[in-house]
């Protein structure tokens, strides 16, 4: 018998937003940029922000004061390797799998540091039960230059352009970008990726990699609107419907809004300034801080409250006579 098995199931109904922070750098400064941009699109949840134990007082302090809701987490290293990983610091990446644990939330959706919400997503919530949401990566960057796509030209984003080669088997599965997703919490999944991690050899793009082939036959692609991988503006402009896009990935080289200095390549883009610009509205706005945050009209509050009495979904219960 599975040694879970015991495990009672915690069915919740609720939702929230997560997050995940490494380190006492300057990644703090893009999750209070996603707290404000969040609450600007007047979400119905909260967002909780994973702590590795090496985030200072200071930075979660920050943090509280901005409405977030932190909860640490011990880090997750993959098994021994000689990876040379895209980016050196995506070893700490693989700690994400900690929000499988977080079963006191039915569905949450994860969104990295370096992203922002410009428009309401919370109808994502309301998707099917049971699959794993998330926006197709690119491959074309040099960031892919070692992989076998970048060698042939392929990108899942136009795989027209350059066909998968037939010598080379069937074109890979759909393979999403890990910096936004909608998924459940699960007790069972947690384990089963853990158990799963310290047999799988690590590969460049790290926890990216490893949950594409984990959520591999649960992956249902959504728009790129829901997660812009910023290089698409440049790859696969065809791509992208720019009045519609809701959230923007600060992916690419030198894109980092809080680090922004406009001398990478691309950086130099009217777009890519709009939506660091955009970036940094928010994140200078003193209205949306939490502690400015406007109040709950009491009035409206009753008038529903009332509504909602009148409807017979609410039982006005009499207050407990004092005696
Ligand atoms: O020093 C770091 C590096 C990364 N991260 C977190 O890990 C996520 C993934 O890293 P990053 O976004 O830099 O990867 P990219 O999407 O640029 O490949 C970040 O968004 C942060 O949430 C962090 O907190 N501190
Ligand atoms: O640890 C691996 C990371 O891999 C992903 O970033 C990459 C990937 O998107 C490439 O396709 C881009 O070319 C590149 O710029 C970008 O950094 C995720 O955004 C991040 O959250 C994290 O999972
Ligand atoms: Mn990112």
């Amino acid at each position: 018998m599975s040694p879970y098995a015991a495990m009672e199931p915690i069915i919740s109904q609720s939702k929230a937003y997560i997050t995940f922070l490494a380190g006492n750098g300057d990644y703090v400064k893009g999750v209070v940029g996603l707290a404000k941009g969040l609450r600007k699109t007047k979400t119905a949840y909260p967002l909780v922000v994973a702590v590795l134990p090496d985030v200072p007082e200071e930075h979660r302090q920050i943090l509280e004061s901005q409405g977030c809701i932190i909860r640490e987490i011990e880090p997750v290293y993959p098994p021994e390797n000689q990876t040379q990983f895209a980016m050196a610091y995506y070893v700490i990446n693989y700690s994400k799998l900690r929000i499988w644990e977080f079963v006191e939330y039915e569905k949450m959706i994860y969104l990295d540091g370096d992203i922002q919400v410009f428009e309401n997503i919370d109808h994502l919530f309301d998707s099917p039960n049971g699959y794993f949401y998330a926006v197709m990566d690119c491959f074309c960057e040099k960031t892919w230059s070692y992989s076998p796509q970048y060698k042939v030209g392929y990108c899942q984003q136009c795989p027209e352009r350059a066909p998968w080669p037939k010598e080379m088997g069937s074109p890979p599965p759909l393979y999403f970008n890990a910096g936004m997703f909608l998924f459940e919490p699960n007790l069972l999944t947690y384990f089963d990726l853990l158990e799963t991690l310290k047999v799988t050899p690590t590969t460049s793009f790290a926890e990216q990699d490893f949950l594409n082939m984990f959520f591999k036959d649960v992956y249902k692609p959504i728009p790129p609107i829901y997660n812009l991988v910023l290089a698409m503006l440049w790859r696969h402009p065809e791509n992208v419907e720019m009045d519609k896009v809701k959230v923007v990935h600060y992916c690419a080289a030198g894109s980092k809004p809080w680090r922004y200095t406009g001398k990478e390549e691309n950086m130099d883009r009217e777009d890519i300034k709009t939506f660091v610009k955009k970036w940094w509205e928010i994140y200078e706005d003193e209205s949306l801080d939490y502690k400015n945050r406007a109040p709950v009209d009491n009035a409206k509050f009753g008038e529903l409250i009332a509504a909602l009495t009148e409807e017979g979904v609410v039982q006005q219960r009499s207050a407990p006579s004092a005696a």
